[in-house]
């Protein structure tokens, strides 16, 4: 039997109920078709589990570090069980939010199984054929597992499996060194774990300046945690204590072994097992569904929005993908993924804000530029705080007078990241803020003095 609806949305995770809203708001017919759990990556195993469990990581830091400020208590101890529960509780209380979000929108068919293309706008799901114009794709992406040699017989994490440990490793191995490797290698480590990050290229965090990736080595090793860059040719093997990691590096021991080892080295869309070659949807040679500036698809009336699109890796950018549909589908606009600003942060601590370009590819572009940058040991705040890490740096256009990017490596970064942000939206020259009157004491309160200090790129 086929059943028909207005349209179809195939993944509940960032994108697909916000859209399932609107669609249903405007009194159409939606099936949501979900494979596994409602709030999909950010809800269950990403952003909201990984932020409790880094909250947790930084009380623990402070309590190692309390007699610093004057506090002393008795011996530490680290609760692991109590930890994983908080973010348990977390994701419990966000998928539930999203569920009953999803059982009140009037028009709402969820249906639990996995979907597949069986051809042009029609999918098959639990044995049933689907038919909708319209259709839209939100299927999200999950851990890459490459091939190395002997991955089949250990035992590694991946972000999915080490969020619910109840017992600190006694040496985590983390291969990748970027968003995912940093954020539970500086967690483990204030949990009492050792820690060695594994990463193949010559810096961790590779896609930022050389200066931010330095800085964050840096303070990761202050804490304890070994790096080894290079790392060529992984190969994984039992080990009596565990886990044993061969890495090919320039210099340094050709093996680690740790207890557990966590692979954090990217991650692939969930679009093999999608039948999109029915509905004749092209994919890159990643696997990302190819799509145009308003997330169309090769196919007629098939949209694709959030990771399995390619064209953003955050929840945010998912959740504008959602946006850009609804604004031009439902609101007569014309919003296009090329005009999204792009800024995120990394979850280290301090953590790093970021928006727009580097200051290499400000370079690259070939534009005269200005540059200012402030050290967090001159931040009032940080200095308070005894947390100064880090810096703070802008990027200019000489000739525009607009900035073009921006980091904010240190404490509040994340926040203080959108005063930058904002002006970037508003496209607003950098003059705009030299009367602006921030609040004392603030990380943002330097961004005034940053643009005032704005000198030529040498
Ligand atoms: C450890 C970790 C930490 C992260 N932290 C952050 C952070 O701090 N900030 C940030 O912005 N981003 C973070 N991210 C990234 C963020 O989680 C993703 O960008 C976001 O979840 C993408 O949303 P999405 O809607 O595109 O896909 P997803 O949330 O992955 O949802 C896709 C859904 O589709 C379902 N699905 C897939 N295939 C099918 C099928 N064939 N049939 C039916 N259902 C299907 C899946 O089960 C899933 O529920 C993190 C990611 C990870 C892994
Ligand atoms: N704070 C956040 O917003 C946040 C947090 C976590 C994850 N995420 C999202 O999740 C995505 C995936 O994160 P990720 O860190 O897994 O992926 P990534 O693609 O950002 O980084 C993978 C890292 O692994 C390294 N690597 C690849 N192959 C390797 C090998 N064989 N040996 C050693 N190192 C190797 C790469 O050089 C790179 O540094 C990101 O794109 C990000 O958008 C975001």
């Amino acid at each position: 039997m086929t059943h028909t609806f207005d349209a179809i949305i195939v993944g509940a995770g960032q994108a697909g109920p916000a859209l399932a809203n609107r669609l249903t708001g405007a009194g159409k017919t939606v099936a949501i078709i979900e494979r596994h759990l409602v709030g999909g990556t950010c809800v269950n195993t990403g952003c909201k589990p990984t932020k409790t469990l880094v909250a947790s990581a930084y009380a623990a830091r402070l309590a190692q570090r309390g007699a610093e400020y004057g506090v002393r208590t008795g011996p530490l101890s680290i609760d692991m069980p109590t930890i994983a529960a908080r973010a348990r509780k977390v994701i419990l209380d966000s998928r539930k939010g999203n569920e009953d979000w999803l059982a009140s929108m009037p028009g709402l068919t969820l249906i639990r199984g996995h979907a597949r293309f069986t051809g042009s706008r029609r999918i098959e799901v639990n044995g049933e054929t689907l038919e909708a114009p319209q259709i839209f794709l939100n299927v999200g992406g999950r851990a890459n597992v490459p091939d190395f040699p002997g991955v089949d017989e250990v035992d590694y994490l991946t972000n999915s499996t080490i969020i619910p440990l109840q017992t600190v490793p006694g040496h985590l191995v983390v291969v990748g060194g970027s968003y995912i490797g940093l954020e539970f290698a500086q967690m483990f480590r204030r949990f009492g774990a050792e820690v060695t990050i594994v990463e193949k290229s010559a810096r961790l965090i590779g896609h930022e300046d050389e200066d931010v990736s330095a800085e964050i080595r840096a303070f990761l090793e202050a804490e304890g945690i070994a790096v080894r860059t290079d790392a060529c040719c992984i190969t994984l093997g039992k080990h009596e204590r565990g886990v044993k990691i061969g890495v090919d590096c320039t210099e340094g021991s050709p093996e680690v072994v740790g207890t557990h080892v966590l692979l954090a080295v990217g991650r692939r869309p969930n679009t093999d097992d999608l039948g999109l070659d029915k509905a004749g949807i092209e994919t890159d040679d990643k696997g990302y569904i190819k799509v145009d500036d308003y997330l169309r698809t090769s196919a007629e009336g098939v949209w694709a929005m959030g990771d399995c699109n390619g064209r953003g890796a955050f929840t945010h950018t998912a959740w504008n993908d959602y946006e850009i549909v609804a604004a031009n589908l439902l609101d007569g606009e014309e919003r296009k993924v090329s005009d999204r600003i792009l800024g995120y942060a990394l979850y280290v601590d301090p953590p790093l804000g970021r928006v727009g370009m580097t200051e290499s590819q400000a370079r690259q572009s070939g534009r005269p530029l200005l540059i200012s940058k402030r050290p967090m040991t001159r931040v009032g705040r940080a200095v308070e705080k005894a947390e100064t890490w880090g810096f703070m740096k802008m990027v200019a256009d000489a000739e525009t007078k607009k900035i073009l990017g921006a980091a904010i490596l240190g404490t509040g970064g994340d926040e203080a990241i959108h005063g930058i942000l904002d002006m970037m939206n508003a496209d607003a020259p950098i003059g705009t803020l030299q009367w602006a009157v921030p609040i004392h004491p603030t990380v943002s309160e330097l961004i005034p003095t940053l643009v005032g200090n704005l000198t030529p790129a040498r």
